[in-house]
């Protein structure tokens, strides 16, 4: 396990990283979030010894992680770090002999890896030759050849086209089958909630939340949509919907003309959907109530954005 404790960390009068404590276990696939600044970068450059912390620890399976225990480590750093004359597979072969790979291994991950992100007709080019998104495939390479016993990949999706996407997901989910932990920035919300087990927010440099994707699901205030049919037009359907519901939180109204009048669909928030049930029989035919599950994007949203609106930490793990 990777024991991320109360790290603090500032710049000047800036205080990039405020008490920030995460974990991340065996095989587990950890999605970093936070708006521009937040502090992510500054996170993992701690992990890997590039920065060093005001305060707090940083162990692996209880020992502090120093220079031997990095070189199990895959790491994409936000800069980059390819050299950018050198040929693909000479410059992986070589970051696996870094890593203390045998010439032989090294040579075999680099054209594992090349194969398996689709670049292995570019292994002569250099690294400058490529397009950006298949520079940033060599740079998944990179973090990949020395058979890491862990990844910290900082925006390791940003660039890919939707195919390197799904490539690089399931190697993530091979990885973590076999044990091999991963946490990783992104600005890409749809990857992470379809990727992650679990997903740690964060909001200049203090954590805001940390929870699998269904916990923070339940943690978002509840929502209710129903449907009903409605004699009559659609615009008055939606004055009476409004008008019943008055002072109901999150209440939004839309309708469509329907063979019989209208179709109304009225979402309202609150933990009693008594309300909406009432109003709607009293509207017309009620066709469908149900709760709203709240897409993971929206949650993450409200939670970067509005620091009124998010919720107090959710936190999965042991204190
Ligand atoms: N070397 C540095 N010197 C001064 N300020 C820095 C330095 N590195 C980071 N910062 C500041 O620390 C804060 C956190 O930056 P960091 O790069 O960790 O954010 P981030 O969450 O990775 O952002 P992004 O999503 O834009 O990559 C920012 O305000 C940044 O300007």
């Amino acid at each position: 396990m990777l024991d991320i404790a109360n790290l603090s960390k500032c710049f000047g009068s800036l205080r990039a990283l405020d008490d920030l404590s995460l974990r991340l276990g065996d095989g587990e696939i950890v999605g970093f979030v936070g708006a521009n600044g937040a502090g992510k970068s500054t996170t993992m450059r701690i992990v890997m010894g590039v920065l060093t912390a005001d305060a707090g620890t940083v162990t692996w399976d209880g020992t502090p992680v120093d220079a031997a225990s990095r070189r199990r480590i895959g790491y994409m750093p936000e800069e980059r770090g390819l050299y950018p004359k050198m040929k693909v597979a000479e410059q992986l072969t070589y970051l696996a002999r870094l890593h203390g790979a045998t010439a032989a291994a090294a040579r075999q991950a680099s054209e594992q890896w090349t194969e398996r992100l689709d670049i292995a007709s570019r292994r002569d080019d250099e690294v400058q030759k490529l397009s950006l998104g298949n520079q940033q495939r060599v740079q998944l390479a990179a973090a990949l050849v020395s058979d890491p016993d862990l990844l910290i990949l900082d925006e390791p999706f940003s660039g890919l086209d939707p195919v390197a996407v799904d490539v690089m997901s399931q190697v993530l989910r091979e990885r973590a089958a076999a044990g091999v932990p991963t946490l990783f920035s992104s600005h890409q919300l749809d990857v992470v909630q379809r990727l992650c087990d679990r997903v740690v927010i964060i909001r200049e440099g203090r954590l805001v939340a940390d929870g699998t994707v269904a916990e923070l699901q339940a943690g978002a205030e509840p929502r209710w949509r129903a449907v009903v049919d409605v004699v009559g037009e659609p615009e008055a359907a939606v004055g009476a919907a409004t008008a019943m519901l008055a002072g109901v939180p999150g209440l939004g109204a839309t309708a469509e003309p329907a063979p019989a009048g209208a179709r109304v669909t009225v979402v309202a928030g609150g933990a009693d959907e008594q309300r909406l049930l009432e109003a709607a029989q009293r509207l017309g035919r009620l066709r469908e109530l149900g709760p709203v599950t709240r897409p993971l994007t929206e949650i993450f949203r409200d939670a970067l954005a509005d620091p009124a609106a998010s919720p107090a930490p959710a936190t999965a793990q042991e204190a």
